[in-house]
Protein backbone atom coordinates (compact mmCIF):
# COMPACT_ATOMS: atom_id res chain seq x y z
CA UNK A 1 0.00 0.00 0.00
CA UNK A 2 1.34 3.20 -0.92
CA UNK A 3 1.74 5.92 2.13
CA UNK A 4 -1.84 8.42 1.94
CA UNK A 5 0.22 11.38 1.25
CA UNK A 6 0.53 10.32 -1.86
CA UNK A 7 -3.11 10.03 -2.71
CA UNK A 8 -3.53 13.58 -0.86
CA UNK A 9 -1.19 15.56 -3.20
CA UNK A 10 -2.90 13.59 -6.16
CA UNK A 11 -6.13 15.21 -4.76
CA UNK A 12 -4.92 18.88 -4.57
CA UNK A 13 -3.02 18.65 -7.77
CA UNK A 14 -6.67 18.10 -8.91
CA UNK A 15 -8.53 19.53 -7.43
CA UNK A 16 -6.44 22.44 -8.57
CA UNK A 17 -5.79 21.33 -12.34
CA UNK A 18 -9.81 21.42 -12.59
CA UNK A 19 -10.93 24.40 -10.87
CA UNK A 20 -15.11 23.98 -11.62
CA UNK A 21 -15.02 21.01 -9.32
CA UNK A 22 -12.02 21.73 -6.55
CA UNK A 23 -14.78 21.00 -3.56
CA UNK A 24 -15.32 17.93 -5.14
CA UNK A 25 -12.89 14.73 -4.26
CA UNK A 26 -9.99 14.29 -7.18
CA UNK A 27 -11.32 17.46 -9.29
CA UNK A 28 -14.65 15.35 -9.22
CA UNK A 29 -12.84 12.42 -11.34
CA UNK A 30 -13.53 8.76 -10.54
CA UNK A 31 -10.41 7.16 -8.66
CA UNK A 32 -10.29 3.24 -8.87
CA UNK A 33 -7.58 2.08 -5.60
CA UNK A 34 -7.15 -1.44 -5.47
CA UNK A 35 -5.35 -3.12 -2.79
CA UNK A 36 -5.43 -5.53 0.41
CA UNK A 37 -5.54 -4.06 3.44
CA UNK A 38 -4.40 -7.16 4.99
CA UNK A 39 -0.68 -6.85 3.40
CA UNK A 40 2.11 -5.27 4.58
CA UNK A 41 0.95 -1.21 5.28
CA UNK A 42 3.57 2.01 4.42
CA UNK A 43 6.86 1.70 5.85
CA UNK A 44 7.34 3.98 8.00
CA UNK A 45 10.90 3.85 9.15
CA UNK A 46 11.51 3.73 13.30
CA UNK A 47 7.46 3.85 13.22
CA UNK A 48 5.24 2.19 15.28
CA UNK A 49 1.94 0.43 15.48
CA UNK A 50 0.00 4.34 15.59
CA UNK A 51 2.52 5.87 12.46
CA UNK A 52 2.20 2.85 10.70
CA UNK A 53 -1.77 2.62 10.87
CA UNK A 54 -1.78 6.88 10.62
CA UNK A 55 -0.68 6.91 6.67
CA UNK A 56 -2.85 3.96 5.85
CA UNK A 57 -5.01 4.53 2.96
CA UNK A 58 -8.34 4.71 5.44
CA UNK A 59 -6.59 7.47 7.55
CA UNK A 60 -7.35 9.77 4.36
CA UNK A 61 -9.69 12.27 4.36
CA UNK A 62 -11.13 11.65 1.64
CA UNK A 63 -11.76 7.82 2.78
CA UNK A 64 -15.76 8.54 3.67
CA UNK A 65 -16.22 9.38 -0.34
CA UNK A 66 -15.14 5.86 -0.82
CA UNK A 67 -16.93 2.86 -1.63
CA UNK A 68 -15.31 -0.48 -0.98
CA UNK A 69 -15.75 -3.47 -2.90
CA UNK A 70 -14.68 -6.90 -2.48
CA UNK A 71 -12.95 -9.67 -4.27
CA UNK A 72 -13.36 -13.02 -2.44
CA UNK A 73 -11.73 -15.66 -4.32
CA UNK A 74 -7.99 -16.22 -4.36
CA UNK A 75 -6.94 -16.93 -8.00
CA UNK A 76 -3.66 -17.84 -7.10
CA UNK A 77 -4.30 -21.05 -5.64
CA UNK A 78 -7.09 -21.47 -8.05
CA UNK A 79 -4.78 -21.18 -11.15
CA UNK A 80 -5.25 -24.37 -13.40
CA UNK A 81 -6.99 -26.64 -10.88
CA UNK A 82 -9.82 -29.17 -11.28
CA UNK A 83 -12.89 -27.96 -9.45
CA UNK A 84 -12.25 -31.10 -6.73
CA UNK A 85 -8.87 -30.01 -6.68
CA UNK A 86 -9.82 -26.55 -5.94
CA UNK A 87 -12.43 -27.79 -2.82
CA UNK A 88 -9.45 -29.37 -1.25
CA UNK A 89 -7.20 -26.49 -1.38
CA UNK A 90 -10.40 -24.21 0.50
CA UNK A 91 -9.31 -24.51 3.95
CA UNK A 92 -5.87 -23.65 2.82
CA UNK A 93 -6.93 -20.69 1.58
CA UNK A 94 -9.37 -19.87 4.02
CA UNK A 95 -6.37 -20.61 6.59
CA UNK A 96 -4.69 -17.57 5.04
CA UNK A 97 -6.95 -15.40 4.76
CA UNK A 98 -8.07 -16.15 9.01
CA UNK A 99 -4.30 -15.04 9.30
CA UNK A 100 -4.94 -11.74 7.01
CA UNK A 101 -7.89 -11.07 9.13
CA UNK A 102 -6.29 -11.95 12.62
CA UNK A 103 -9.14 -14.48 13.35
CA UNK A 104 -6.85 -17.11 14.70
CA UNK A 105 -6.15 -17.48 18.74
CA UNK A 106 -8.60 -14.04 18.96
CA UNK A 107 -8.67 -11.00 19.83
CA UNK A 108 -5.18 -10.79 17.32
CA UNK A 109 -5.53 -7.62 17.57
CA UNK A 110 -1.74 -6.65 17.50
CA UNK A 111 0.88 -9.72 18.39
CA UNK A 112 -0.53 -13.21 18.92
CA UNK A 113 1.33 -16.48 18.40
CA UNK A 114 -0.55 -18.63 16.29
CA UNK A 115 0.52 -22.45 15.37
CA UNK A 116 1.73 -23.83 11.82
CA UNK A 117 0.27 -26.96 10.42
CA UNK A 118 2.62 -29.57 11.01
CA UNK A 119 2.88 -30.60 7.13
CA UNK A 120 3.81 -27.08 6.21
CA UNK A 121 6.82 -26.96 8.70
CA UNK A 122 10.13 -28.86 7.95
CA UNK A 123 10.82 -30.20 11.52
CA UNK A 124 14.58 -30.76 11.63
CA UNK A 125 16.78 -27.76 10.80
CA UNK A 126 19.97 -30.50 10.58
CA UNK A 127 23.51 -28.49 11.59
CA UNK A 128 22.94 -25.66 9.46
CA UNK A 129 19.39 -23.73 8.90
CA UNK A 130 20.20 -21.72 6.10
CA UNK A 131 21.33 -25.52 4.00
CA UNK A 132 18.11 -27.21 5.06
CA UNK A 133 16.03 -24.28 3.69
CA UNK A 134 17.91 -23.87 0.42
CA UNK A 135 18.02 -27.76 -0.39
CA UNK A 136 14.27 -27.96 0.40
CA UNK A 137 13.97 -25.08 -1.99
CA UNK A 138 16.29 -25.40 -4.64
CA UNK A 139 16.70 -29.47 -4.52
CA UNK A 140 19.39 -31.48 -2.78
CA UNK A 141 21.75 -30.88 -5.59
CA UNK A 142 20.97 -27.28 -6.62
CA UNK A 143 24.35 -26.83 -7.05
CA UNK A 144 24.51 -29.27 -10.17
CA UNK A 145 21.25 -28.85 -11.61
CA UNK A 146 21.18 -27.88 -15.52
CA UNK A 147 17.13 -26.79 -14.93
CA UNK A 148 17.14 -22.98 -16.62
CA UNK A 149 13.91 -22.52 -14.48
CA UNK A 150 15.24 -23.84 -11.19
CA UNK A 151 15.40 -20.04 -9.99
CA UNK A 152 12.28 -19.04 -12.08
CA UNK A 153 9.06 -20.00 -9.36
CA UNK A 154 11.43 -20.24 -6.38
CA UNK A 155 12.58 -17.78 -3.82
CA UNK A 156 13.37 -18.09 -0.12
CA UNK A 157 11.65 -15.72 1.97
CA UNK A 158 12.61 -14.00 5.60
CA UNK A 159 11.68 -11.31 7.79
CA UNK A 160 15.09 -9.11 7.77
CA UNK A 161 17.56 -8.29 4.93
CA UNK A 162 21.10 -9.67 7.60
CA UNK A 163 19.04 -13.43 7.11
CA UNK A 164 18.80 -12.60 2.70
CA UNK A 165 22.34 -11.30 2.84
CA UNK A 166 23.30 -14.60 4.90
CA UNK A 167 21.20 -16.64 2.34
CA UNK A 168 22.70 -14.90 -0.37
CA UNK A 169 25.84 -15.77 0.71
CA UNK A 170 25.79 -19.42 0.76
CA UNK A 171 23.93 -20.05 -2.00
CA UNK A 172 26.59 -17.77 -4.28
CA UNK A 173 29.25 -19.81 -2.53
CA UNK A 174 27.39 -23.02 -3.21
CA UNK A 175 27.35 -22.45 -7.14
CA UNK A 176 30.11 -23.37 -9.51
CA UNK A 177 31.97 -20.87 -11.52
CA UNK A 178 34.09 -18.10 -11.13
CA UNK A 179 32.95 -15.17 -8.73
CA UNK A 180 33.23 -11.40 -9.92
CA UNK A 181 33.50 -8.47 -8.08
CA UNK A 182 31.99 -5.06 -8.29
CA UNK A 183 32.76 -2.68 -5.98
CA UNK A 184 30.80 0.91 -6.20
CA UNK A 185 31.97 4.34 -5.84
CA UNK A 186 30.32 6.26 -3.38
CA UNK A 187 30.09 10.24 -2.61
CA UNK A 188 28.63 13.19 -1.42
CA UNK A 189 26.57 14.70 -3.40
CA UNK A 190 28.15 17.62 -4.75
CA UNK A 191 25.45 20.09 -3.70
CA UNK A 192 26.07 18.80 0.10
CA UNK A 193 29.60 18.55 0.10
CA UNK A 194 31.25 20.44 2.76
CA UNK A 195 34.90 19.97 3.41
CA UNK A 196 34.22 19.53 7.02
CA UNK A 197 31.58 16.48 6.34
CA UNK A 198 34.00 15.34 4.07
CA UNK A 199 36.36 14.57 6.90
CA UNK A 200 33.76 13.03 9.02
CA UNK A 201 32.49 10.70 6.37
CA UNK A 202 35.22 8.99 4.54
CA UNK A 203 35.04 6.99 1.58
CA UNK A 204 35.25 3.66 3.36
CA UNK A 205 31.72 5.31 5.86
CA UNK A 206 29.84 5.62 2.81
CA UNK A 207 30.99 2.08 1.41
CA UNK A 208 29.73 0.61 4.84
CA UNK A 209 25.88 1.81 4.23
CA UNK A 210 23.60 -0.27 3.92
CA UNK A 211 20.08 0.42 3.04
CA UNK A 212 17.22 -1.30 1.72
CA UNK A 213 16.74 -0.49 -2.03
CA UNK A 214 20.43 0.10 -2.40
CA UNK A 215 23.27 -1.90 -3.88
CA UNK A 216 25.60 -3.34 -2.18
CA UNK A 217 28.91 -1.40 -1.91
CA UNK A 218 30.40 -4.86 -2.72
CA UNK A 219 28.35 -6.59 -5.23
CA UNK A 220 29.33 -10.83 -5.63
CA UNK A 221 27.78 -12.06 -8.86
CA UNK A 222 28.49 -15.77 -11.03
CA UNK A 223 26.90 -16.45 -14.11
CA UNK A 224 23.86 -18.16 -13.61
CA UNK A 225 22.85 -16.45 -9.93
CA UNK A 226 19.22 -15.12 -10.21
CA UNK A 227 19.54 -11.07 -8.91
CA UNK A 228 16.65 -8.79 -8.79
CA UNK A 229 16.73 -5.34 -10.42
CA UNK A 230 16.44 -2.50 -7.76
CA UNK A 231 15.11 0.63 -10.14
CA UNK A 232 12.61 0.95 -12.52
CA UNK A 233 14.95 0.78 -15.62
CA UNK A 234 12.92 -0.11 -18.48
CA UNK A 235 9.35 -0.31 -17.77
CA UNK A 236 8.08 -1.09 -21.61
CA UNK A 237 10.59 -4.39 -21.53
CA UNK A 238 9.82 -5.66 -18.07
CA UNK A 239 12.39 -4.22 -16.29
CA UNK A 240 11.82 -2.48 -13.14
CA UNK A 241 11.94 -2.64 -9.16
CA UNK A 242 11.44 -6.35 -8.15
CA UNK A 243 12.25 -7.89 -11.18
CA UNK A 244 13.88 -11.10 -11.14
CA UNK A 245 16.77 -12.22 -14.10
CA UNK A 246 19.24 -14.59 -14.24
CA UNK A 247 22.59 -13.54 -14.86
CA UNK A 248 23.81 -14.95 -18.31
CA UNK A 249 27.08 -12.37 -18.80
CA UNK A 250 29.39 -10.55 -16.47
CA UNK A 251 31.30 -7.66 -18.12
CA UNK A 252 33.58 -5.15 -16.97
CA UNK A 253 30.97 -2.05 -17.51
CA UNK A 254 27.43 -3.99 -17.98
CA UNK A 255 25.61 -7.47 -16.68
CA UNK A 256 24.06 -9.16 -19.33
CA UNK A 257 20.91 -10.54 -17.67
CA UNK A 258 17.53 -12.83 -18.96
CA UNK A 259 14.42 -11.99 -16.97
CA UNK A 260 12.34 -14.15 -15.42
CA UNK A 261 9.94 -12.64 -13.92
CA UNK A 262 6.21 -13.12 -15.04
CA UNK A 263 4.65 -14.59 -18.23
CA UNK A 264 4.95 -12.44 -21.01
CA UNK A 265 8.74 -12.07 -20.54
CA UNK A 266 11.57 -10.58 -22.53
CA UNK A 267 13.13 -13.19 -24.79
CA UNK A 268 16.17 -11.56 -25.97
CA UNK A 269 19.03 -10.79 -23.02
CA UNK A 270 18.82 -7.20 -21.21
CA UNK A 271 21.29 -5.51 -20.35
CA UNK A 272 22.26 -3.46 -17.20
CA UNK A 273 25.03 -0.41 -16.62
CA UNK A 274 26.29 1.08 -12.80
CA UNK A 275 24.38 3.94 -12.18
CA UNK A 276 23.63 6.23 -9.29
CA UNK A 277 21.47 5.02 -6.79
CA UNK A 278 20.80 7.77 -3.68
CA UNK A 279 19.02 5.98 -0.90
CA UNK A 280 15.48 7.96 0.08
CA UNK A 281 16.78 8.52 3.79
CA UNK A 282 20.32 7.59 5.16
CA UNK A 283 19.73 9.37 8.58
CA UNK A 284 22.70 11.59 7.91
CA UNK A 285 22.91 15.01 7.75
CA UNK A 286 23.87 15.07 4.09
CA UNK A 287 22.44 13.03 0.85
CA UNK A 288 24.76 10.42 -0.62
CA UNK A 289 24.79 8.52 -3.59
CA UNK A 290 26.12 5.25 -4.52
CA UNK A 291 27.17 4.17 -8.45
CA UNK A 292 26.93 0.70 -8.91
CA UNK A 293 24.69 -2.00 -10.97
CA UNK A 294 21.28 -1.65 -9.22
CA UNK A 295 20.77 -5.06 -8.55
CA UNK A 296 20.87 -7.52 -5.66
CA UNK A 297 21.17 -11.33 -4.93
CA UNK A 298 17.73 -12.83 -5.63
CA UNK A 299 18.41 -16.56 -4.08
CA UNK A 300 16.32 -15.25 -0.94
CA UNK A 301 15.10 -11.64 -0.63
CA UNK A 302 12.25 -9.97 2.50
CA UNK A 303 8.89 -10.59 2.87
CA UNK A 304 8.37 -6.83 2.37
CA UNK A 305 10.44 -7.15 -1.32
CA UNK A 306 8.14 -10.28 -2.55
CA UNK A 307 4.62 -8.55 -2.22
CA UNK A 308 3.26 -9.17 -5.82
CA UNK A 309 5.24 -11.86 -6.70
CA UNK A 310 3.72 -15.55 -7.46
CA UNK A 311 6.12 -18.30 -7.28
CA UNK A 312 5.68 -21.91 -6.87
CA UNK A 313 7.89 -22.85 -4.21
CA UNK A 314 8.21 -20.91 -1.25
CA UNK A 315 10.33 -21.64 1.52
CA UNK A 316 9.77 -19.27 4.53
CA UNK A 317 12.80 -18.89 6.57
CA UNK A 318 12.04 -17.53 9.97
CA UNK A 319 15.15 -17.41 12.79
CA UNK A 320 13.19 -14.59 13.92
CA UNK A 321 9.28 -13.75 13.89
CA UNK A 322 7.42 -11.31 11.99
CA UNK A 323 7.58 -7.89 12.70
CA UNK A 324 4.55 -5.87 11.26
CA UNK A 325 1.18 -6.20 10.10
CA UNK A 326 0.93 -8.50 7.10
CA UNK A 327 3.96 -9.64 6.90
CA UNK A 328 3.32 -13.51 7.88
CA UNK A 329 -0.08 -13.09 5.14
CA UNK A 330 1.91 -11.72 2.62
CA UNK A 331 4.63 -14.60 2.81
CA UNK A 332 1.97 -16.87 3.59
CA UNK A 333 0.30 -16.30 0.39
CA UNK A 334 2.65 -16.02 -2.89
CA UNK A 335 2.38 -19.54 -3.31
CA UNK A 336 0.10 -21.75 -6.21
CA UNK A 337 -0.54 -24.54 -3.58
CA UNK A 338 -0.29 -25.80 -0.54
CA UNK A 339 2.73 -28.18 -1.59
CA UNK A 340 4.58 -25.50 -2.31
CA UNK A 341 4.86 -23.70 0.96
CA UNK A 342 7.67 -24.84 3.46
CA UNK A 343 8.27 -22.77 6.71
CA UNK A 344 11.31 -23.53 8.89
CA UNK A 345 10.96 -21.65 12.34
CA UNK A 346 14.11 -22.01 14.61
CA UNK A 347 14.51 -20.45 18.04
CA UNK A 348 17.72 -18.52 19.60
CA UNK A 349 19.64 -22.06 19.75
CA UNK A 350 18.68 -22.84 16.19
CA UNK A 351 16.14 -25.59 17.82
CA UNK A 352 13.12 -26.37 15.72
CA UNK A 353 9.84 -24.72 16.79
CA UNK A 354 6.21 -25.10 15.82
CA UNK A 355 4.47 -21.55 16.37
CA UNK A 356 5.71 -18.05 15.51
CA UNK A 357 4.21 -14.76 15.74
CA UNK A 358 1.19 -13.28 13.39
CA UNK A 359 0.86 -8.96 13.34
CA UNK A 360 -2.59 -7.61 12.95
CA UNK A 361 -3.34 -4.06 13.42
CA UNK A 362 -7.22 -4.30 13.18
CA UNK A 363 -7.94 -0.57 12.44
CA UNK A 364 -7.28 -0.66 9.38
CA UNK A 365 -10.16 -3.22 8.15
N1 LIG B 1 -9.24 -13.87 -13.36
C1 LIG B 1 -8.20 -14.66 -13.23
N2 LIG B 1 -8.20 -15.88 -13.78
C2 LIG B 1 -7.14 -16.71 -13.66
N3 LIG B 1 -6.02 -16.42 -12.98
C3 LIG B 1 -5.95 -15.22 -12.40
C4 LIG B 1 -7.03 -14.27 -12.49
N4 LIG B 1 -6.68 -13.18 -11.79
C5 LIG B 1 -5.45 -13.42 -11.30
N5 LIG B 1 -5.01 -14.64 -11.66
C6 LIG B 1 -3.72 -15.26 -11.31
O1 LIG B 1 -3.55 -15.15 -9.91
C7 LIG B 1 -2.21 -14.77 -9.60
C8 LIG B 1 -2.21 -13.51 -8.77
O2 LIG B 1 -2.68 -12.44 -9.57
P1 LIG B 1 -2.18 -10.95 -9.32
O3 LIG B 1 -0.69 -10.95 -9.12
O4 LIG B 1 -2.77 -10.06 -10.34
O5 LIG B 1 -2.91 -10.66 -7.93
P2 LIG B 1 -2.57 -9.58 -6.85
O6 LIG B 1 -3.86 -9.20 -6.22
O7 LIG B 1 -1.69 -8.52 -7.40
O8 LIG B 1 -1.77 -10.46 -5.80
P3 LIG B 1 -0.91 -9.97 -4.54
O9 LIG B 1 -1.37 -8.58 -4.20
O10 LIG B 1 -1.24 -10.97 -3.46
O11 LIG B 1 0.49 -10.07 -4.97
C9 LIG B 1 -1.47 -14.65 -10.91
O12 LIG B 1 -0.77 -15.86 -11.12
C10 LIG B 1 -2.59 -14.46 -11.93
O13 LIG B 1 -2.21 -14.99 -13.19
Amino acid sequence: MMNRHCFETLDRTMRDIIRSSKDKPFGGKVVVFGGDFRQILPVIPGGGRAETVLVALNSLYLWEHCKVLKLTKNMRLLAGLTDDAAKELESFSNWILDIGDGKINLPNDGQVEIDIPSDLLIQNSGEDPIETMAKEVYGQAFQTSTDKDLYRHRAILTPTNDEVDKINDYMLSQLPGEEKVYLSSDSIIPSDVDIEENVVYPAEFLNSVKVAGMPRHCLKLKVGAPIMCLRNMDVADGLCNGTRLIVTQLLPHVIEGRIITGNKIAGHPVWIPRMFVIPPDTKFPFRMRRRQFPVTLAFAMTINKSQGQTLESVGLFLPRPVFSHGQLYVALSRVKSRSGLKILITGKEGKTQTKTLNFVYKQVF
